[in-house]
């Protein structure tokens, strides 16, 4: 189980320099709008990914007037994560003073979840949202799916080229098309099996929550191709489509997770806080299912809005039953410390911080 112990960052947009010391279970950060709280969740989402959350770009996110921006973070395990980004697009992620070859290697060491005002794409959003969502639940579960899945993938690119061209020689498309089947199969049979413990541990959440609208929630997963057919006969089923419009149109890559209320898109039928707490649940859900292996650290951005107070309670209590650690984001001390307090030790002891104009320090709670 890790979280982070000490955030370091410097010219991460207006911080200029900030050494926290952080708590092993809540971190409160609170300040005006616009003072950089965000950016501080943002600088570990970055530690942790090595990109951020709001922005593509990473010169968005250095200080205007410096040259390069830099995170690092000392974690319980004791493990070290450093990231720099410079303006002319270089940077370099260490992993115990070590470069690391991937930012892959960062998520393996922290992961994350995190709840914003982006995290109702899960609800409203692309079948892409929904499938990066699965795909983080199994790659912590399933340490062989990062291979199945890049295997897949550069399997479907060649695919593709050859469909673009617009010939059909099976003595070339067939090597691309077994190891689109062998990957897409290991793939899907991964997914199928984290998702049914996500979905009962997704349910057990709804439980928490009035019958009347979650009870029937349901949640489906989609594997990309037709039901009760193997990939390899959709394939050879949609080969004269996928000439047709020059790419793959079924497989692994189009999987997707539903979410629907009495068969309708349960976006289409929730309350705005009702959507939030579906996700809250779904995103503890998915922590959960890995916390046999590792307990994430949860970034949450403004967690009173939209939520009444039950359910920021409701949602502090699922978050300690399965994260390791919490950095929350809130204008006003009182208001964003109070789903914690009734919580057991220590997720009833919160740390807090003050944050103005860029400018963060450690503050008592109660001592406004
Ligand atoms: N590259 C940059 N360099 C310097 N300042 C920046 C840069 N990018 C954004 N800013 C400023 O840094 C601040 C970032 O604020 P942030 O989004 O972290 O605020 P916040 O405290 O979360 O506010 P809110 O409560 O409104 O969500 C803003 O004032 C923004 O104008």
């Amino acid at each position: 189980m890790s979280c982070v112990n000490r955030l370091v960052l410097s010219n991460f947009r207006n911080i200029d320099a900030a050494d926290l010391p952080l708590a092993p279970a809540v971190n409160l950060f609170c300040g005006a709008n616009g003072s950089g709280k965000t950016s501080l969740l943002e600088a570990v989402h970055m530690l942790a990914s090595g990109r951020s959350f709001r922005s593509r770009q990473s010169q968005t996110v250095i200080r205007y007037d410096a040259e390069s921006l830099a995170v690092f973070g000392r974690l319980t395990s004791g493990v070290s994560l450093g990231v720099e980004k410079r303006r002319d697009g270089h940077g370099r992620i260490r992993i115990n003073q070590a470069p690391a070859e991937s930012s892959s290697q960062l998520a393996a060491c922290l992961p994350l979840q995190v709840i914003n005002s982006e995290s109702f794409a899960a609800l409203d959003g692309g079948p892409g949202v929904r499938r990066q969502l699965l795909d983080w639940t199994v790659f912590h579960v399933e340490h062989s799916f990062a291979q199945h899945w890049k295997v897949y993938q550069s399997a479907l690119k060649q695919r593709n080229a050859l469909l673009r061209r617009g010939k059909i020689d099976s003595n070339l498309l067939a090597p691309w098309e077994h190891q689109l089947v062998q990957s897409g199969e290991a793939v899907d049979t991964l997914r199928r099996k984290v998702f049914a413990q996500l979905r009962i541990l997704f349910r057990e959440r709804l439980g928490d929550l009035p019958a009347a609208v979650f009870e029937p929630l349901e949640l489906q997963y989609r594997s990309g191709w037709k039901k009760d057919t193997s990939l390899a006969a959709s394939l050879r089923e949609s080969l004269d489509g996928d000439l047709t419009q020059g790419f793959t149109r079924i497989g692994p890559h189009r999987a997707d997770l539903r979410f629907t209320i009495h068969g309708q898109p349960a976006h289409a039928v929730l309350s705005r806080g009702q959507q939030k707490m579906a996700v809250c649940a779904l995103r503890t859900a998915m922590a959960a299912t890995i916390s046999g292996r590792e307990k994430p650290v949860f970034l949450v951005d403004d967690l009173p809005s939209e939520l009444d107070d039950e359910n920021q309670l409701r949602f502090a209590r699922w978050v300690s039953d399965c994260a390791s650690q919490v950095l929350v984001t809130g204008i006003e001390d009182q208001v964003t410390a109070r789903p914690w307090l009734s919580l057991p030790q220590p997720w009833c002891e919160p740390k807090m911080f003050h944050v103005e104009h860029g400018q963060v320090t450690p503050a008592t709670l109660g001592a406004d």
